[in-house]
């Protein structure tokens, strides 16, 4: 398969190398680490290791792609959808977090646009380099849900690499599980400056809780049957599953860079029907924060 991931930084780096080794893997990203690449291949170390040598440039190549895989944050989407047009890929899928990426990658692009979550951890670590932090799967499929033979192509693909892959007819409900996860744990613990597993136990872990719950309560509002038990749970489970984890949104407000509040606990504000108190409070506050730092 020829695949373009676009979005080289630590998970597209990290499933883009994985990718490289069974099929002709495009790497978009930025430089040093693109440079890099070029010169030397891309090292995958930690959980894995490989020393692969995928293409990588700086701009979308006007070529044709079986897959585009996008693993930019998620307010890079927009632009992703925009430069991605030049590949023309017939499928492209997301394994961003947050809501709303495959609808804007939908809009924008003639290919089937699939829904994903993973669970992997993946860190860059230095130009060329990155590192596994944690093995997790990839769950892929239409994003309202169903089958369809792209989706099992891709998971086909990706399982011919070695990557955890799930195709599932479930994607409504995994994504709005995976948000109440990240609505519960991103921003709490950016907040309290906190490693994931200090939501296991101690104070911080009453508002990631009630922000998960909160998130149950709108997915069913929009029909996704989700309960509180299940998304409170879930939370609970990734928070022990990755307890040494600095979450994405801590390592974004430490190294002083923009978050995906607005694709996480934004989402569920823009979402609910009723108030969402604790969501409402944690998106105001990381927005604060932002706005204090020139950040939007
Ligand atoms: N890192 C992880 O372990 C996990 C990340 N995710 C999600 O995956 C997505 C990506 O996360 P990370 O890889 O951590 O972020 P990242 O910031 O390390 O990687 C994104 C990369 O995209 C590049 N990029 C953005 N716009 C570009 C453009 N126009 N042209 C070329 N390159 C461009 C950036 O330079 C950056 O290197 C996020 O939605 C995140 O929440 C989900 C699960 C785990
Ligand atoms: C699952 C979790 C919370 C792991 O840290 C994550 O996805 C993130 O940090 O963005």
């Amino acid at each position: 398969m020829r695949v373009l991931v676009f979005g080289a930084g630590s998970l597209g780096s990290l499933l883009g190398g994985l990718l490289a080794r069974a099929h002709d893997v495009t790497l978009v990203g930025r430089d040093p680490h693109v440079e890099r690449v070029r010169a030397e291949g891309l090292r995958v170390t930690g959980e894995y290791t490989a020393h692969v040598e995928p293409a990588a440039t700086t701009a979308v190549p006007a070529e044709r792609f079986d897959l585009a895989l996008v693993a930019v944050k998620a307010f890079d989407t927009p632009a992703a959808a925009a430069a991605l047009d030049a590949a023309d890929p017939d499928a492209v899928l997301s394994v961003q977090n947050g809501l709303d990426n495959e609808r804007t990658l939908a809009s924008a692009l003639d290919a089937e646009v699939l829904a994903g979550t993973s669970t992997y951890g993946a860190r860059l670590t230095e130009p060329g380099t990155v590192d596994c932090t944690g093995r997790g799967d990839v769950a892929l499929g239409p994003p309202d849900g169903g089958e369809s033979a792209v989706a099992e192509s891709v998971g086909a693909a990706l399982r011919a690499a070695d990557i955890e892959t799930t195709v599932a007819a479930d994607m409504p409900r995994r994504c709005w599980e995976k948000l109440a996860v990240n609505a519960g744990i991103n921003a709490v613990t950016a907040l309290a400056r906190v490693e994931n597993g200090a939501l296991v136990d101690g104070a911080a872990g009453e508002p990631a809780r009630r922000a998960a719950a909160e998130v149950a309560r709108v997915a069913r509002e929009r029909g996704i049957e989700l309960s509180d038990d299940a998304a409170v749970g879930a939370v609970e489970r990734v928070a022990t599953a990755t307890s040494a984890n600095r979450s994405s949104m801590l390592q974004d407000v430490e190294a002083g860079e923009r978050t995906e509040i607005d694709a996480i606990s934004g989402a569920v504000v823009d979402r609910a029907d009723a108030a969402v108190p604790v969501n409402e409070t944690l998106a105001a506050l990381i927005r604060g924060w932002e706005r204090e730092r020139g950040l939007r």
